[in-house]
Parts: structure tokens; C-alpha cells; sequence
């Protein structure tokens, strides 16, 4: 692959080349204050004990102890309603710890899903990674030039530089994916929680994200990533299975079995002939 630094901003590109993976830029020490330290470093990010959280009186998520290192590619396995999302939740501050010990070494910023709705507002992919860095200033001041320039420099690292000015609404799922990603990078945040990204995403767009994801752990992120992609998770450093309780949580090879698999996903769980794969019936994101 070619230098993807050896494209210079804002340079012209023919649309058929918009999706070229090469263009991906590399995470610029300016935006992330970590992207010297190395991925080796294996900071503990995350660290939860026997964590506890719930909406209510009943807890929807328990026995959550894992440890997650800087540099980690984590997938976060469940069936639908098994508690990945409140999970994300209670890393975010938004449920209470209802038991248990939870420690974040770093901010958390949360990548959710692309839908379709909403697209009509008339924001413009960069307005969109620039709402990223509101929290740094006064409600009623405007974007400084230092923001504007780290929303750019995270427009660089997704390969979206070219794509600035589009209107969010008009860019493809994947390019929208890509530009929510450059907001949680404005935010600095070394602990990225990403909600399904790969869902609607064709093969292409899938690739460029998953390089995305590649890269972003090179540089010192812990990346969260909700899936339900089962092979994908194999590729990954970590697999954590939730099923209202934490199933399991270890490497991809370890974890990954069939017996884990059944547990977290119950009788959603189609074995196929070879053993080792499976496929979920009945979810609504594998018809
Ligand atoms: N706002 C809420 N109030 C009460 N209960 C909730 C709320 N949100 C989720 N739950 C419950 O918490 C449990 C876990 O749901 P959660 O959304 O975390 O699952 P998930 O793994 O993210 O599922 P999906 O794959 O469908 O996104 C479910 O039993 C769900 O009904």
C-alpha cells in the first residue's frame, strides 16, 4: 500500500478513487496526544469486577470482569437484547454501576449507528465531526480555527478530506460511518465504543472501516466494537459474550467455541457441518 501521508489535503481526487483504502490517512500526533505511545504499551484502559448495571430494579447486565489494553480490538458478541448496548451505556456514564468496580483510564466516546433518519438536516460532514469538539468551549461560541483543524485532521485519518463539504445526508453508509468515527476522534477520547458499525455496510465500505479500526488500535485506542459478526470477531484481539451476564471474555481462539457460543446465543445458534462455523437464525441483521 501506498504512503497514505503521500496525499496531500484537500488534493483532487476522481470520485471512482474517493473509496481507495490508500487514502486513509494516519492519526496525526496533533489530533491524538497518545499516537506516539505504542500499541505494545498494554495500558489497561478498561477494567471492570463482577460489574453490575440495570435501567431499574433488575440488573440487565451482570458479572462483567475483563480487562481491556490500549491497542485492543475488542468485539462485543450477544443476541439481540443480551446487553451490549448497555454496556456502552454504563462505560458512557449514562446507567449507574449498580455493583461491582468499574475504572476508565481514559474518556470514552461512543461511534453509534448510521441510520437513515435524520439525513435531511443540512450539515455537512465537516459541521458533523465539528459537534465533536462543543464540549471543549462555551455553548455560545463557534468553532475556533484550532477545532476546525483538528475536524479536518480527523477528516484526514478516515480518508474523508475530499469529502468535507458534502452534505452528511448524501454520503454513503459507509462514509457516514467513517465521519462519526472522525467525531469521536475530536473528542480525544482513547476509549472508542463502536455500535455495529458494519451493519448495511457492503464489502468495500466493510474493508476500509475494518482498515480504519486497524489503524486506530496501532495508535494507541481501545476499540469497543458491538457485532454480530462472529467471524469477524475472530480476526480481533479480544471477544467479550454477553448474554445478560458475562458468557466469557478472552482471545478469539479461546473464546470462540461452540459451547460459548450456544451459551451466549441460545437456540438463535445454527451449527453448521463444519463444526466451527455458526450463523445466527432469526436476526434481523443476518436475513
Ligand atoms: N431504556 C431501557 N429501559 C429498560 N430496559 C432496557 C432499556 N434499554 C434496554 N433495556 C433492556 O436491557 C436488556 C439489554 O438490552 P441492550 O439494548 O443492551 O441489548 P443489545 O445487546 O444492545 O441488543 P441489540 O443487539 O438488539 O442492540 C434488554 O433486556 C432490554 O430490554
Amino acid at each position: 500500500m501506498s504512503d497514505p501521508a503521500a496525499h496531500p489535503a484537500g488534493a483532487e481526487r476522481a470520485a471512482s478513487t474517493v473509496e481507495d483504502p490508500a487514502v486513509l490517512g494516519a492519526v496525526p500526533a496533533s489530533l491524538c496526544a497518545h499516537a506516539r505511545d505504542s500499541r505494545a504499551d498494554g495500558r489497561p484502559l478498561v477494567e471492570l469486577e463482577d460489574a453490575a448495571t440495570g435501567y431499574g430494579p433488575d440488573l440487565r447486565l451482570r458479572e462483567v470482569t475483563l480487562t481491556a489494553t490500549a491497542g485492543q480490538r475488542v468485539a462485543v458478541l450477544g443476541p439481540n437484547g443480551g446487553g451490549k448496548t448497555t454496556l456502552f451505556r454504563l462505560l458512557l456514564g449514562e446507567l449507574p454501576l449498580r455493583g461491582g468496580r468499574l475504572a476508565l483510564h481514559d474518556d470514552v466516546a461512543v461511534v453509534p449507528q448510521t441510520e437513515r433518519s435524520r439525513l435531511d438536516f443540512p450539515v455537512s460532514a465537516l459541521d458533523v465531526v465539528l459537534m465533536g469538539t462543543i464540549a471543549r468551549r462555551p455553548w455560545w461560541r463557534g468553532p475556533r480555527r484550532e477545532d476546525r483543524e483538528q475536524a479536518l485532521a480527523a477528516l484526514e485519518v478516515v480518508g474523508l478530506t475530499d469529502r468535507a463539504g458534502a452534505a452528511f445526508g448524501a454520503l454513503s453508509g459507509g462514509q457516514r460511518q467513517r465521519v462519526l468515527v472522525a467525531r469521536a476522534l475530536v473528542r480525544d477520547a482513547r476509549i472508542l465504543l463502536l455500535d455495529e458499525p458494519f451493519t448495511g455496510l457492503d464489502t468495500t465500505s466493510g474493508d476500509r472501516l475494518h482498515q480504519l479500526i486497524d489503524r486506530l488500535a496501532e495508535a494507541g485506542h481501545v476499540l469497543l466494537i458491538a457485532t454480530h459478526d462472529v467471524r469477524q470477531a475472530q480476526g480481533w484481539d479480544r471477544v467479550l459474550c454477553l448474554n445478560g451476564r458475562q458468557v466469557a471474555y478472552g482471545a478469539p481462539a479461546e473464546t470462540l467455541s461452540v459451547e460459548t457460543l450456544e451459551a451466549t446465543y441460545g437456540r438463535d445458534l445454527l451449527r453448521l457441518d463444519d463444526g466451527r462455523t455458526v450463523r445466527l437464525l432469526g436476526d434481523h441483521h443476518h436475513h
